[in-house]
């Protein structure tokens, strides 16, 4: 296993992985992970589709805690706390780490109350309409959006709909917003707008994103996680993490092969 703590280190670590396996049943899915997330910066996960990406993306707020088969080993930290601890409330874990999906999947509800819906719900007391506005300038979309503030959410545009995505995820006022593939559902100018986004987010917040397209990975990240798959007895193939680097050095002098090879096309 290679991995490259020492620059991330640099900066205040957010989030910890040390030693986690992830299983779903008996298939252990990804091994051995251990990566620091650094604070108010942007980390990329890329690598070839199964290694493990979304599985670990989901270690970090719980989500995989949805799926009755999944289990996991090692530690995970979020601000030196065992985020797998007994006393830990995985509701509380969401609010304070975020997630925008791949698909925009804003509720069936106006764009004001797409936001306030959470806000409210996770007992927000403080003034509703500066909260709404506040989130969608966050998300860059309150110019777009300011004069129809009653209309669906889902009849905005498929990049709008993922930047309401986003306002409804920070107005929640998270300190960490993972992102699993938040572009691959929008055409290049919206995905041009949610990149400019996520560089003025990291101000505040820490990001975490899944991507496939390298191009966005050097783009907006970082620090870049390249993970691999290895096949193992009975034809399995397990995830772990092959080499993580400032993305300069992924891109431009990666230290493993693999990397070499998947930056510059020639596998996945
Ligand atoms: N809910 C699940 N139940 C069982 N196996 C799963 C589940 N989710 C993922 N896996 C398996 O875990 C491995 C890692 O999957 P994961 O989706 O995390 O990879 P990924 O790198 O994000 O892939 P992709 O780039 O295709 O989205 C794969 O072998 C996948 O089949």
């Amino acid at each position: 296993m290679v991995y490259d703590n020492k620059t991330a280190n640099q900066t205040e670590t957010v989030l910890q992985a040390e030693n986690v396996n992830v299983y779903y049943g008996d298939f252990l899915a990804v091994k051995g992970i251990y990566l620091n997330i650094p604070k108010n910066k942007v980390t990329a996960f890329i690598g070839p589709s199964g290694c493990g990406k979304s599985t670990l993306l989901r270690c970090y707020n719980r989500l995989n805690d949805l799926i009755p088969i999944f289990r996991l080993s090692g530690l995970v930290t979020y601000r030196n706390q065992n985020l797998y601890g007994k006393d830990i409330d995985p509701v509380q874990v969401r609010r304070k780490i975020g997630m925008v999906f791949q698909r925009p999947n804003p509720f069936p509800k106006s764009i004001y109350d797409n936001i306030a819906f959470g806000a409210k719900i996770n007992g927000y007391k403080g003034n509703m309409d500066e909260l709404v506005e506040k989130s969608l300038r966050g998300a860059a979309l309150w110019d777009e959006v300011k004069d129809k503030l009653k209309q669906s959410g889902l009849a905005l545009s498929g990049g709008q709909q993922q930047r309401l995505c986003i306002a409804r995820t920070i107005a929640l006022q998270p300190e960490v917003v993972l992102m699993d593939e938040p572009c691959s559902a929008l055409d290049p100018i919206s995905t041009l707008k949610v990149e400019e986004l996520i560089h003025e987010l990291k101000e505040n917040y820490t990001i975490v994103i899944v991507t496939h397209n390298m191009q966005q990975a050097s783009r907006v990240a970082d620090y870049t996680g390249f993970f691999n798959v290895t096949e193992v007895e009975g034809g399995n193939r397990q995830g772990y993490l092959a080499e993580y680097a400032p993305t300069e050095q992924i891109f431009q002098n990666p230290q493993e092969e693999a990397t070499q090879q998947y930056v510059s096309g020639r596998f996945g």
